[in-house]
């Protein structure tokens, strides 16, 4: 929002600002007191140098001198600083509460908008993007409902308050004082501009900073690996002089602006002593008159001053709402179907069938084609094929990340999208070749969390699957912090507290994305009995590149190029000699639970 900004996009930020508003709703009567504290804090400030006018024309006077009236003088005087001290404490405790909850509101918003979000969003943004929306951008905006707001209202009205009390004091020096809002104004257009790309290009070089820092600390493997260091050593000098640089030229501008400031103000202040001098010694005015004129002229400074500091704060906060609404706006793409009512998850038996089932990420680009099968409750189905052949894609279907251009899929015989999607998420588990695990304990990651599921249930999961003794083993046992996805754990380690997850929240529907690939040959056949056992209760769908993982299936899909070509049991497909007795014949492992 700079000044070069095309006014529609200006218009844009603060329609998108306009509309965050309705989160600081609920604190409306906090803003409203802060405005009244406000109000306060700047009579008592426009105030002191009025009571000093008065100490000195009144009672310092030789004239008539009154020592009585000095003491009362003085006393009102503190009593108004403490006044204004007080209302000032309040309106800040106050301003940060309204405004920090307002962002916490607007931050949770975002979060859960996000996590309503169809895959498809996701597909289409960068991660870093909106781990920026919910952190840096609800950030800024939190700059807005506090300095920006308060800024508004109290540099405002001190201005307006120090102007009518320059012109009740005397009307001519009040108006000559006048001329300074112009040249006030001038120097901060100038160095606004200056400021705020000075600004910009700290900001910048932080983060491409902090993106190269995070590249290298997690390639970090890498980088030792091909002797990189010393080069990244000096790209990371350059990225860092370049960011010293852009904060010392920054905090220079604000020098030469602040310091700019200052030399016109002892200027004023100097024509004040002149022009008021003259007044005083013509008997014109009060000596008190003059004083006062001197510190409001010094008090005139300051709002102005931060007036401008904060229009940049102002115009950084409508970028950050443009981006926040631009995520806000988007409605998820699958949602429950207004009719939908929860069900007895509990009888739901496992029955799945795909129906003239055609798909594409793209509208116009299948990537499944006419797809048709059943599977019954509790069996255990292979799906092989080529990579790219669609295999993943027939699961996101089914879990209703991604909703198909044609046909229909069912769970016990009624279409997926007549369940709440809760209902049917709690219903699936899937387990991944990539595992996801959260900063926790290894407790935490097996019952995701949630804590009905009692330790006992998760001991025994965790034995169905052959990972009680090895999680035994970890230094805290079930106790032991997992940190970065797991990375202090071995990848078979990792699948195998994702396959005891599983077990622990009991879907009736499995799917298991190449999950044994990177398991050692003894591990996966500790995992491979665990799920045998756990494929009895449930109905099961294995991805499988390795076909002796499937081989006892009791019925094998065989997609290829987003086609369904051919599906039986293993000894089936392969006398009927087609692509899964091809792909059979290639493979040739023989593991040793294969039959
Ligand atoms: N999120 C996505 N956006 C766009 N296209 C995608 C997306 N995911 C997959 N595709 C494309 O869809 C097609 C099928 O992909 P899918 O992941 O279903 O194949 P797959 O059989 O599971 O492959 P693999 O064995 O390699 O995992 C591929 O051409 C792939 O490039």
């Amino acid at each position: 929002m700079s000044t070069t900004q095309p006014e529609s996009s200006r218009t844009s930020g603060m329609v998108s600002l306009a509309r965050l508003l309705p989160y600081a709703r609920p604190y409306l009567w906090h803003f409203v007191l802060v405005l009244v504290l406000v109000v306060i804090f700047n009579a008592t400030s426009v105030l002191q140098p009025y009571l000093v006018k008065v100490a000195i024309d009144s009672d310092i006077s030789s004239k008539h001198p009154n020592y009585h009236g000095l003491i009362v003088i003085s006393a009102v005087y503190i009593g108004v600083v403490i006044i204004g001290v007080a209302a000032n404490f309040a309106q800040m405790l106050l301003l940060q509460f309204a405004g920090q909850s307002a962002i916490k509101a607007i931050r949770i918003a975002l979060f859960e908008h996000i996590e309503k979000q169809a895959m498809r969003f996701f597909d289409q943004r960068a991660i870093g993007r909106l781990v920026t929306n919910v952190s840096n951008d609800t950030e800024t905006i939190s700059q807005f409902f506090t300095n920006f707001f308060l800024s508004l209202i109290r540099d405002g009205l001190s201005l307006v308050m120090i102007i009518f009390m320059m012109f009740r004091l005397d009307v001519r020096i009040a108006s000559y004082a006048m001329v300074l809002i112009p040249i006030i104004f001038g120097i901060s257009l100038v160095f606004r501009g200056q400021l705020r790309r000075a600004y910009q290009a700290t900001r910048t070089r932080l983060s491409t900073l902090n993106a190269f820092l995070a590249e290298n600390l997690a390639g970090m493997r890498i980088i030792q690996m091909f002797h990189q260091e010393r080069r990244q050593q000096q790209a990371f000098l350059a990225l860092d002089v370049s960011h010293r640089d852009a904060n010392i030229k920054e905090y220079l501008t604000s020098v030469r602006f602040n310091r700019s400031l200052e030399i016109l103000g002892n200027l004023a202040i100097a024509a004040v002593v002149w022009i008021g001098g003259e007044a005083v010694l013509k008997n014109a005015i009060d000596f008190g008159i003059l004083y006062a004129f001197i510190r409001y002229i010094q008090q005139f400074f300051q709002p102005i001053n931060s007036i401008t500091q904060n229009w940049n704060t102002l115009q950084s906060s409508m970028v950050a709402a443009d981006r926040i609404g631009s995520v806000l706006v988007i409605e998820p793409e699958i949602q429950d179907l207004p009719a939908t009512v929860s069900i007895d998850t509990g009888r739901i038996q496992g029955h799945v069938a795909f129906e003239h089932v055609t798909f594409g990420y793209l509208p116009n680009q299948p990537v499944l084609k006419d797809i048709n099968f059943t599977v019954e409750p509790g069996q255990f189905v292979g799906v092989v094929g080529a990579t790219g052949a669609g295999k993943s894609s027939v699961m996101s279907l089914l879990t209703r990340f991604y909703e198909p251009q044609e046909g229909v899929i069912t769970l016990d015989g009624k279409p997926i999208q007549q369940y709440k999607q809760k209902d049917l998420h709690a219903l699936m588990g899937i387990v991944q070749q990539e595992v996801s695990l959260f900063t926790g304990t290894v407790l935490d990651n097996i019952r995701l969390f949630r804590e009905d599921i009692p330790e006992e249930v998760v001991y025994h999961a965790a034995k169905v699957v052959g990972a009680h003794t090895l999680i035994e083993r970890l230094p805290d046992g079930y106790h032991t912090q997992l940190y970065g996805k797991g990375s202090n754990l071995s990848m078979g380690e990792r699948q195998l507290i994702s396959f005891a997850r599983i077990v622990a929240l009991d879907p009736r529907v499995l799917i298991l994305d190449e999950a044994t690939a990177s398991l050692d040959s003894h591990t996966e056949e500790l995992v491979q009995r665990g799920l045998t056992a756990v494929a009895k209760a449930r109905t099961t769908l294995v991805i499988a590149h390795r076909l002796s993982t499937i081989r006892q299936a009791d019925n094998i899909l065989v997609f290829d190029k987003g086609n369904l070509v051919e599906q039986g049991t293993h000894s089936e497909l392969v006398s009927l000699g087609g692509l899964y007795a091809q792909l059979d014949a290639e493979s040739g492992i023989e593991l040793p639970y294969s039959s």
